[in-house]
């Protein structure tokens, strides 16, 4: 074989590797991308095996969800100070396979690294990367290479690779062992919940259907309609009863929330912030399709999302509508009930987006909860006397939470916190004040925030 297409051979060989497409991957997401769209970009374009693609995603989730506990051990282990980007990219990966995957030889790791250094146009720093790979390894056969933090709360959050600002949030909620609790359940790849769609199916039958195509499934206590599913299914839409309407994925804690609600038949109901429609869906089968939903987003695309739910549910009573909740009064009519599931951090879902805990930062959660509160205010001009409000979040930040709504009844004196309703199924979660949260650590399931509000009859 001639030295270029020897050359060309090797190149070929090294992008049919899951390592070479996990640092693709990671490049984009460096440069900007969300993880899930630059890993189901690049999982589109490459002919990997079933196997090899279950590997991509695990080293990408993974080192990103990593990132601050590898960094701290490449700073630490690197006597080269300033890394071009890319190096960094391979020493992560290397890094990440040594301290977390187990079931990946040592040897393995460390060769493949090496190779994908050289692959990428870093021969001449192919050394480092052997190097600092090698001296992770030699270390760790009498301690953790990982320097330990003396301050607690730091070491927690280098430890469980956190930023130190969400951390600090949850142990003003929580004490340290629980709050690492949290983190270690945030580390971890997250489960998968339908709610059966009630207009259609019981959720034996669902049941049925998916034991029949081998797929672990059992009902969750305490929740009506919700089923729960092991992780790494494949696509969701291959499983059985999708295409026909049978279900909805949705987490346990974001079903809780329309049974606070409590929809009934007949009744008129605007969610504020409906997109892509898990809520207002499931708001629609509670009514039996009965009585009149009006779905609002700002965001267009989204609402696409929400009709093609609709019309896989096969729900009529929805009306969709593209509009800004924090403006828009009077072509709407006055409601029974109003859901303002808002826009959050998602602090409270970091185990299902793996880059979401780098791209929050304090500034983005002060705009926020300025756009939570101009919902809230709007929104409660919709609502009858005596009518209900539920204001949801999947965060487990005080300020878009607990202290949204006491800035909410404090300059709002006609509304307040209403009982639970008789049926709802998880009285548990209520706290004294009559808020409701669900933490991942406690409850196995989304970390989220609800309140009943009510507006007091004249
Ligand atoms: C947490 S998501 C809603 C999820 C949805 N309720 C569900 O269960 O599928 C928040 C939504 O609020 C929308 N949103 C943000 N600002 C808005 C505004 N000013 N008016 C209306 N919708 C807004 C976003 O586009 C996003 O779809």
């Amino acid at each position: 074989m001639s030295a270029p297409s020897l050359l060309s051979s090797v190149a070929v060989n090294l992008k049919a590797t899951p390592r070479y497409q996990a640092y693709l991957t990671l490049q984009a997401i460096a440069k900007g991308a969300y993880a899930d769209v630059a890993l189901s970009r690049v999982l589109h374009q490459s002919p990997l095996s079933a196997v090899d693609r279950g590997l991509v995603t695990e080293l990408v989730y993974g080192t990103v969800r990593r990132q601050r506990t590898l960094d701290v051990l490449i700073d630490h282990l690197c006597r080269q100070r300033q890394q071009p980007l890319n190096l960094r990219l391979i020493l992560r990966l290397g890094l990440y396979q040594l301290r977390y995957l187990g079931q990946i030889p040592a040897a393995a790791a460390v060769n493949t690294s090496v190779e994908l250094a050289k692959g990428c146009g870093l021969t001449g720093l192919a050394g480092v990367v052997n190097g600092v790979l090698r001296a992770y390894l030699r270390i760790s056969q009498d301690r953790d290479p990982l320097p330990p933090v003396a301050d607690p709360l730091l070491n927690l959050a280098v430890q469980e690779s956190f930023p130190d600002w969400i951390v600090q949030a949850w142990v003003g909620q929580l004490d340290l062992p629980e709050t690492t609790a949290l983190c270690q359940f945030f580390n971890q790849p997250p489960t998968l919940d339908l709610r059966v769609n009630s207009l259609q199916v019981s959720p034996t039958e669902v049941l049925a259907a998916l034991a029949s195509a081998k797929i672990k499934a059992t009902p969750i206590a305490n929740l009506p309609g919700g089923i729960r599913l092991g992780p790494g299914l494949g696509a969701i839409a291959a499983l059985p009863g999708y295409d026909t309407g049978w279900w909805s994925v949705q987490d346990a804690a974001a079903q809780l929330v329309t049974h606070l609600l409590d929809p009934q038949p007949g009744e008129t109901i605007i969610d504020a912030c409906a997109a892509p429609g898990g809520k207002t869906t499931h708001i629609a089968e509670l009514m039996q399709d009965r009585g009149t939903v009006i779905a609002l987003d700002r965001v267009a695309s989204r609402l696409r999302k929400l009709k093609q739910n609709q019309q896989r549910l096969q729900l009529t009573c929805l009306q969709a509508q593209l509009a800004d909740s924090t403006q828009v009064q009077t072509m709407l009519p006055l409601a029974d009930r109003v859901l303002v599931d808002a826009p959050c951090s998602g602090l409270g879902t970091l185990h299902r987006h793996a880059d979401a805990r780098w791209r929050q930062t304090p500034t983005t959660l002060a705009q926020l909860v300025s756009l939570q509160s101009q919902l809230l205010q709007n929104a409660a001009t919709w609502v009858k006397p005596g009518g209900i409000m539920v204001y949801a979040t999947c965060s487990l930040h005080p300020d878009e939470n607990q202290e949204q709504i006491a800035n909410f009844l404090q300059t709002h004196p006609h509304w307040h916190i209403a009982p639970l309703p008789p049926t709802f199924p998880r009285p548990d979660l209520q706290s004294a004040q009559g808020w409701l949260q669900a933490w991942p650590q406690r409850q196995q399931m989304d970390g989220f925030f609800m309140v009943r509000l009510q507006r007091d009859t004249p």
